[in-house]
């Protein structure tokens, strides 16, 4: 065994040595492209190329540079009487150019029998070992004889103690501990959209990460065209994944929340329940659609028009069949008026060609295309729109029934107009009418119940030639128009049929946490598996009090004893008066984009978070606050890690005590 640990410890010598290596050639390569390109545009591509692989090698040092081993027996190495043996880790390291690699990396072809091999498959593996780390040091290993009929599973000591790991700071990669069901998901082709029901906790936003990841591996050159986009519910959820793909090597991902997608205006006027409930229907779509389209109208009258040297005629009958054929290509309104300024050129240049056998010039063509009398046709029958004319007319229509919803008073021009979030997504929508948008190449979209039908369609704008991984627990929706199942929201997605896979095993929350939030499923009124957990330690205590504030200041002073993240996730309005209590108290404490080991974090904001150490005072003020406030409870309560403390003054929840 001593021998065998000498061993492995001098590869990782030698892995670490070698990355070094590379690390210095793309360095130099770096350095001297300047000089060695031919010209300043290849060297400012080969620099930006040796940077970008210089971020892929960068590796925190503290983290090990492979976390596994395969050592492949069965299949056709076997029969040649040979094992092959590969350490597996987050990047392809290799001694010298086109040598054996040192260091596979995880999600090459080869590793999927690392996460996926098991008795029942063993997929030519012969020994799966899996290395224990302490402060980057390689320190223990453990084997598993799948051709010997061995297999740990979620058993594996290394697991479970990578799983217990208090955690501190932002979120970790799980390249090392990837479970079977989760890396289906995660390899999933790239064609393939998959749409996953987790409980909390069971790794679905690490799924989503991972995968992404692997597409890029997987589809490089593709995907880095077209992109890859990852959707988050806030910015504090942003900040907390923002370091995972970096760590697996992955820098040009595109980060956002849909509101970041939408914001082509700032937010200057707030909705009622009632309006915004309004303008995230479905039916939204199909009112700004009509009432574009309804814009393109039959020309009554024929142009006549003259550059000059000559006049030319178009009949009424010309223009209304060009309108026609522009139509019938179903093109976005705004390309569509395009089309038909140069169709409309195009009949005039064949009259010039007819009448003196030479084709005008390129200046007459754009000279025609601008003419006042066009613009006049095409202002007639296919009017310019914006997106910001279209959204106000539409609100301020009295046949379309916004009165109620729309504005108390209407902007005197759409540039007057003050928007609301909810118009933004209306904006959007306009937008994508009038133009095509681009679309990434995947789309990752975390908690995704809380997507309205209008929000859907945002995320479907930017992914019609894009899969999609969607992920969400429809018992934690909390916005108005949260999800009730999954298939109207793929169907807005523009995927619908997407398959929908449950993910059930939880990672985060011990046991008896989850067992006191399960309580509250059936008041959830969705139909979702109640969450079971992997995890056997952890504590919970639920604490009657006439001092909520006080007490939450003790338990986090005895919080504190512990190693780990303390959060306190109250209602958003009592959030304040605890930062100011447990300040007095002497405690450095920071809010939701800030990195503290103490977060006192509005229960609006905690969805997709997780603290080693939760306390929660006031669970009914936290229910009181909005609508869907039994849902904000079951979120809130699923975001600890180890331990949870509950502190009421006020009765909890019926379906909680069991009263
Ligand atoms: N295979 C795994 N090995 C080790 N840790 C894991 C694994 N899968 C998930 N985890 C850990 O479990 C925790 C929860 O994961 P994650 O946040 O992805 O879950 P989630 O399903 O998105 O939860 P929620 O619905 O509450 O947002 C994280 O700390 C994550 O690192």
């Amino acid at each position: 065994m001593q021998e065998e640990l000498l061993a492995e410890q001098e590869h990782l010598t030698r892995s670490r040595a070698a990355l070094a290596r590379m690390l210095r050639t793309a360095d130099e390569l770096h350095t001297t492209g300047a000089m060695v390109a031919g010209d300043a545009y290849s060297a400012e591509t080969l620099g930006r190329a040796m940077r970008d692989r210089m971020q892929a090698l960068a590796v925190d040092p503290s983290t090990p540079l492979f976390f596994g081993r395969l050592d492949m027996g069965a299949g056709a190495a076997g029969a040649r009487g040979m094992t092959e043996s590969w350490h597996i880790g987050r990047r392809h390291v290799v001694d010298k150019a086109g040598g054996e690699p040192l260091v596979l990396d995880w999600r090459a072809p080869l590793c999927t029998a690392f996460y996926q091999a098991s008795v029942a498959d063993p997929m030519g593996v012969d020994q799966r070992r899996r290395f224990g780390f302490a402060q980057g040091e390689l320190t223990s290993f453990e084997d598993e004889h799948i051709s010997r009929g061995e297999e740990l599973g979620t058993k594996s000591a290394l697991l479970t103690a990578e799983i217990e790991r208090p955690r501190v700071g932002p979120m970790r990669d799980i390249v090392a501990t990837i479970q079977p069901e989760q890396d289906v998901l995660v390899r999933a082709e790239l064609t393939e959209s998959v749409c996953v029901q987790g409980a909390p906790g069971t790794g679905k936003t690490a799924v989503g990460l991972h995968r992404a990841a692997y597409l890029l591996y997987a589809h490089r050159e593709r995907l880095k065209r077209a992109g890859v986009l990852i959707i988050g519910p806030n910015r504090a959820f942003l900040g907390y994944i923002a370091a995972v793909l970096p760590a697996l090597g992955e820098v040009e991902v595109d980060q956002y929340t849909i509101d970041d997608l939408v914001a082509r205006h700032p937010v200057r006027a707030v909705d009622s329940p009632e309006a915004a409930a309004v303008k995230h229907s479905a039916a939204m779509a199909d009112q700004l659609a009509r009432m574009l389209w309804a814009k393109v109208t039959r020309p009554a009258e024929g142009l006549m028009i003259s550059d000059g040297a000559w006049r030319w005629r178009l009949s009424p009958d010309d223009l209304r069949a060009a309108v026609t054929e522009v139509r019938r290509a179903n093109l976005p309104y705004g390309t569509g008026r395009e089309r038909l300024r140069a169709r409309i050129v195009n009949l005039l240049l064949r009259q010039a060609e007819a009448r003196s056998g030479e084709s005008p010039s390129e200046a007459w063509q754009r000279q025609m295309g601008k003419h006042s009398q066009v613009k006049a046709v095409l202002d007639g029958c296919w009017p310019a729109v914006t997106p910001e004319s279209l959204v106000c007319e539409l609100l301020t229509d009295p046949l379309a029934g916004f009165e109620a919803v729309g504005w108390a008073k209407p902007p005197k021009s759409p540039k007057s107009a003050k928007w609301s979030a909810a118009d933004l997504v209306l904006l959007d929508e306009a937008a994508g009418l009038l133009d095509r948008e681009a679309s990434y190449g995947h789309v990752v979209l975390d908690e995704a119940q809380d997507l309205s039908p209008m929000q859907c369609r945002v995320i479907a704008r930017r992914s019609e030639h894009a899969s999609l991984t969607v992920l969400g627990d429809l018992a934690q929706g909390t916005a108005p128009w949260a999800a009730a199942d999954w298939a109207d929201s793929l169907e807005h997605l523009g995927k619908p049929g997407t398959t929908v896979v449950p993910l059930t095993t939880g990672f985060r929350v011990p046991a008896a946490i989850i067992a006191l939030a399960n309580r509250l499923l059936p008041a959830l009124d969705v139909n979702v598996p109640a969450g079971v957990s992997l995890r056997r330690d952890g504590s919970l205590t639920v604490t009657a009090t006439r001092d909520v504030v006080g007490d939450t200041v003790a338990a986090v002073v005895a919080a504190l004893e512990h190693e780990g993240s303390v959060g306190v996730i109250a209602a958003d309005a009592s959030v304040p008066g605890l930062v100011e209590a447990l300040r007095s108290a002497g405690l450095e404490v920071g809010g939701p984009e800030e990195d503290q080991r103490i977060t006192v974090m509005p229960a609006s904001l905690a969805k997709g978070l997780e603290y080693d150490h939760v306390i929660v005072p006031e669970p009914a003020a936290i229910v009181a606050a909005e609508p869907r406030g039994l849902h904000r409870l079951y979120v809130v309560l699923t975001r600890a890690v180890s331990r949870l403390d509950v502190l009421h003054s006020q009765p909890l929840p019926a379906v909680l005590s069991g009263a």
